[in-house]
């Protein structure tokens, strides 16, 4: 290994449905077709199937699991556990099918007017959830996350989170006031330009690209830049298909930076050069300062970042003079931290795959003479060469890896790395479940586990985990 720089939820009854709506949809589009077929004969398309579910439990992925009279397992997004829906079906799959809520006939109570319209039945996708009151969401993503742990990670890890409290999904700090609709909390953005060049994203799980009228969870300073609708001061600054990033920092003077194909800008539209975003967090109330390249990655909810690390702090429990291993380091975001932790007396070693956040990582832990950051990429190799660096077993192994997770091979390394202890950072409940499952069977015990919603109305999660080898 190369050195790069040395720095430092259903009702638990029966669903039923009933085949409805069909024949209403189809009455619709025929009656458009009649209008086109005098120029142009269409082929016939089958009609838009349309069910009467009652919801059931909510699934990983954003949707809620429903049956309909045949039996067949259909997913419904939009949707609440214990509505009674109309949903036309989107996708079929053997015996599985997808469906969106067109019409709820009976709403839950947990339902709210949908924050952001756009993201609702055929819109665009990340805003699965902004139908949903903010404290039903993160019921929701508890019940996913405690699903997933027991289906995926076993009885046996389930218990052992039974036996340490159970798990709860929490608000970020900011965002526990009930009435608060957690708008505004996305430091980065993607987007598309549709053939009119206006700025969008694509319709959820299609290539069409739907104009947005607005995107009411970017952060304010995202949303002032006014990038949307035919009259955006922006539009000269893409072409149609063009990708537009839009990357928000939370300190320092350009605190907005936006990358088309014609190049990088700053909120007043200059085209700038300096590609970086600046980041300040504060750890156990130490103050610490990150620089990350737009185009790297970094946590999303404008909290995300402080949240973290706070956590991580938590889990490892540093006191000074550790040898310290840390997979998929990304920025440093964590790096920096630890390095801190484990002051000059200590060690940390990290491995990351993209060359440019190694860069970063190295600027960000400049101050730290014993830290050395690696580009690489995580495999069951680079995890053995790693603790390699170290001379002996790692005091504490930090792992965050993509969402794919770090898998049982990497798993499998860490345990033999013989790291006292290891906290696993997971941002997917079914990929983190797995991963809990191979290092509590290879070891390691269940110490704590926390789990935040940082990415409100969609279903995403992300959850911080202490093990301690046994
Ligand atoms: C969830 S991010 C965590 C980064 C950092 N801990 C943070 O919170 O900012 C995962 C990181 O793993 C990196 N990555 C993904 N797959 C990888 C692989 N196979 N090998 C090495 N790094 C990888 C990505 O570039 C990204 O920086």
């Amino acid at each position: 290994m190369t050195p790069s720089r040395r720095s430092s939820r259903s009702p638990q009854g029966k669903a039923s449905s009933k085949a409805r709506g069909a024949q209403r949809g189809t009455a619709k589009a025929a009656g458009k077709k009649n209008a086109r077929t005098a120029q142009r004969p269409a082929r016939p398309r089958p009609p838009k199937e349309t069910l009467e579910l009652l919801v059931g439990e909510p699934a990983h992925g954003g949707a809620c699991v429903a049956r309909d009279d045949s039996g067949r397992v259909v997913f419904v997004r939009h949707a609440l556990p214990g509505e009674t829906v109309v949903a036309q079906v989107t996708a079929t799959q053997k015996t599985l099918a997808w469906a969106d809520a067109i019409e709820v006939l009976s709403p839950s109570p947990d339902r709210v007017p949908s924050v952001w319209p756009q993201a609702g039945p055929h819109g665009v996708g990340g805003g699965e959830l902004a139908h949903v009151a903010p404290a039903a969401q993160r019921q929701w993503k508890t019940d996913v996350l405690r699903g997933q742990i027991r289906r995926i990670g076993g009885e046996a890890l389930a218990d052992a989170v039974s036996d340490i409290g159970g798990v709860r999904v929490q608000a970020a700090p900011g965002d526990t006031a009930p009435d608060d609709p957690l708008l505004h909390r996305r430091s980065r953005i993607e987007l598309v330009a549709n053939q009119d060049s206006n700025a969008g994203m694509h319709r959820f799980r299609d290539r069409v690209v739907l104009p947005l009228k607005e995107m009411p969870l970017a952060v304010e300073d995202i949303v002032d830049l006014g990038l949307f609708g035919s009259d955006s001061p922006w539009r000269h600054l893409w072409s149609p298909k063009d990708r537009i990033r839009v990357v928000a920092s939370n300190t320092g003077d350009n605190r907005v930076l936006v990358r088309t194909p014609q190049g990088l800008f700053d909120a007043e539209r200059q085209m700038v050069e300096d590609d970086t975003c600046h980041w300040r967090i504060e750890v156990n109330g130490q103050t610490f300062d990150y620089r990350v390249r737009m185009d790297g990655f970094w946590q999303t909810h404008r909290e995300g970042a402080q949240v973290l690390a706070q956590a991580v702090s938590d889990a490892a429990g540093l006191r000074g003079g550790e040898k310290v291993a840390e997979l998929y380091s990304g920025a440093g975001l964590f790096t920096q931290v630890l390095a801190s932790q484990v002051g000059e007396k200590g060690r940390v070693v990290s491995v990351e795959g993209a060359e440019d956040a190694v860069a970063d990582a190295t600027a960000n832990c400049a101050a730290y003479g014993t830290v050395d950051t690696f580009v690489g990429a995580v495999d069951e190799g680079a995890v053995t060469d790693l603790v390699g660096e170290l001379g002996s077993a790692p005091d504490v192994l930090v792992c965050d890896p993509p969402r794919t997770g770090a898998g049982r091979e990497v798993c499998a390394r860490i345990a033999d790395s013989e790291a006292a202890r290891v906290v696993l950072v997971s941002c997917d409940p079914a990929a983190g479940a797995r991963d809990l499952r191979a290092l509590t069977e290879s070891g390691y015990e269940l110490e704590s586990l926390r789990a935040w919603d940082l990415f409100p109305h969609t279903h995403h999660v992300e959850f911080v985990a202490a093990l301690n080898r046994r």
